[in-house]
């Protein structure tokens, strides 16, 4: 029998076999298409895809609890490390990346992440990917995935980092960016914003740059909050879950645990919210004040997470809390937060530039700027590759206005605690020391000082030099937030 290829290239004589449909790599592959084609978030987009999966029948592509957190690993997985499977596979592909169809390179990602980034046999992660590539690309393209990968499989991840990174004598942020899968410049962003290595860093206790750029590609527990006066952490507690590492009210979900399942969660007197967001709010309602402590501000509020917790903290002390929010859509997001809350609250949509309030008249004001997101990092794993440097440019106008009318709205004696969740300096002290510079120099009488919010956060360790803190998750398990603590003092 000829073995000559016919026109189509299949052997002559080899019956033509329908591709085989995963359901588990099909899934995937849309999730990745919706993130490149939409700018959708996969934090987003996955959740509903997998529930909808889940209830249908396997015959007809139904995917079990195993599956779905397949599924995940491979789309966070690969768009984690999007930059260095990109520079890995444009070792292997004889033409530019940007001429290589976006749905082609999705596939290749998807086959790269599951040769380099997990413990999938190679025969059986090549074989998985040509076969989706069968199904989604059609058979011609998926030749082409079938050899571009095995020439990726020709190594492992390690092997092939030695070869594209440059040594770290040489070069140490281009080193670190594709060893750990950041873009450059967030590497260098970062390791600013970490300052030298710890004496316990140096002690070889973690707190480096490689320990964050790793914990940063970790996904993060599920934390829960107990919402005072409204649930306590013995109600969210189980065989199930652990203590907090820091906050009182947290609770940390172990893996595969379910938040929406609790009745605690479904009825809003608990929620998932990350610890480091409870701490900065906690440290914002802890500071000490001298007069009244009757009205308290959350400027930037939606969706709601912070506003709900400091809603129940106020409730507590008899304080009301005004909610703002620029967005009416995020506005309703913070009325349903609220919603049961014991103490007295409203939500405004209004733009904190432009208050809808008189200034001077709350004895606490919390303002979470909007930022670049760079110490979420962990939760969105697109985000890092979608961040440009000139990002910063747009936020920091509305930074510096935000912070300049949360201490307008502050009464003299009050406090202002400034939150960004990216550690990047030029979000935080950068902003903070002009705001405060600007007011120096006004004329119209008011002036602010830096609290040490420290001392606001007892039993956390490596807070750093102060006044401000910023938290980290390679140290604290926590998002990457930042909080200065002002006191208006004029
Ligand atoms: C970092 S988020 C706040 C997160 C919130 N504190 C929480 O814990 O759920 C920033 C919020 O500020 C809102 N925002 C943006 N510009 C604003 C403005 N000029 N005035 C008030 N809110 C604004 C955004 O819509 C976004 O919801």
């Amino acid at each position: 029998m000829s073995t000559q290829p016919r026109r189509g290239g299949r052997p002559a004589g080899r019956p033509y076999r329908r591709p085989r449909k995963d359901p588990v790599r099909i899934l995937a592959f849309e999730a990745l298409r919706a993130v490149d084609e939409r700018d959708a978030y996969a934090n987003l987009v996955l959740p509903p895809m997998l529930r909808k999966a889940r209830e249908k029948d396997p015959a007809e592509g139904g995917i079990d609890a195993r599956d779905a957190a397949l599924a995940t690993e491979l789309v966070y997985g690969t768009l984690r490390r999007q930059g260095t499977y990109d520079a890995i596979i444009a070792e292997c592909v004889d033409r530019p990346l940007r001429e290589v169809d976006p749905p082609v390179l999705d596939v290749l990602s998807l086959g790269a992440h599951q040769l380099l980034g997990t413990r999938i046999p190679r025969h059986a992660a090549v074989s998985a990917t040509v076969e989706l590539a069968r199904v989604v690309l059609g058979d011609g393209r998926a030749k082409f995935v079938n050899a571009v990968l095995r020439r990726v499989a020709a190594d492992d991840l390690d092997g092939w980092l030695d070869r594209i990174a440059p040594p770290y004598d040489e070069d140490p942020e281009e080193h670190l960016a594709l060893r750990y899968a950041h873009p450059r410049w967030v590497v260098s962003a970062l390791w600013d914003a970490l300052g030298a290595p710890s004496a316990a860093a140096q002690g070889g206790g973690g707190g480096d740059i490689t320990d964050l750029l790793e914990a940063d590609n970790e996904r993060p527990e599920v934390t829960l909050v107990a919402r005072p006066g409204r649930c306590t952490t013995d109600e969210l507690s189980s065989e199930e879950t652990l203590p907090g590492r820091w906050s009182p009210y947290a609770v940390r979900l172990a893996e595969g645990g379910e938040p929406g399942a609790l009745d605690a969660v479904r009825e809003g007197r608990a929620g998932v919210q990350d610890e480091g967001s409870q701490l900065v709010a906690l440290a914002m309602a802890a500071a000490p004040l001298d007069g009244p402590d009757e009205r308290w501000l959350d400027m930037c509020a939606g969706p709601g997470g912070k506003a709900a917790l400091l809603g129940a903290l106020a409730a507590e002390r008899g304080a009301a809390l005004l909610a703002a929010e620029k967005q009416p859509h995020r506005a309703r997001l913070v009325a349903r937060a609220l919603e049961g809350n014991p103490g007295p609250w409203a939500v405004v949509a209004s733009d904190g530039t432009r208050p809808a309030w008189r200034p001077g008249g709350f004895d606490r004001v919390l303002v979470d700027v909007p930022c670049t997101g760079l110490g979420a990092l962990r939760r969105r794993p697109e985000a890092r590759w979608r961040r440009r440097p000139e990002d910063l440019a747009g936020f920091a106008p509305l930074q510096r206005g935000l912070l300049r009318q949360a201490v307008a709205a502050a009464r003299p004696g009050g406090v202002v605690a400034y939150v960004t969740c990216s550690p990047h300096l030029a979000e935080t002290r950068a902003v903070v020391d002009d705001v405060l510079r600007g007011l120096r120099k006004e004329s119209d009488g008011t002036a602010a000082e830096l609290l040490d919010a420290r001392e606001l956060l007892p039993g956390v360790p490596a807070l750093g030099e102060g006044p401000d803190i910023q938290l980290w998750p390679h140290l604290h398990g926590t998002d990457a937030m930042y909080l200065a603590l002002l006191r208006r003092t004029a």
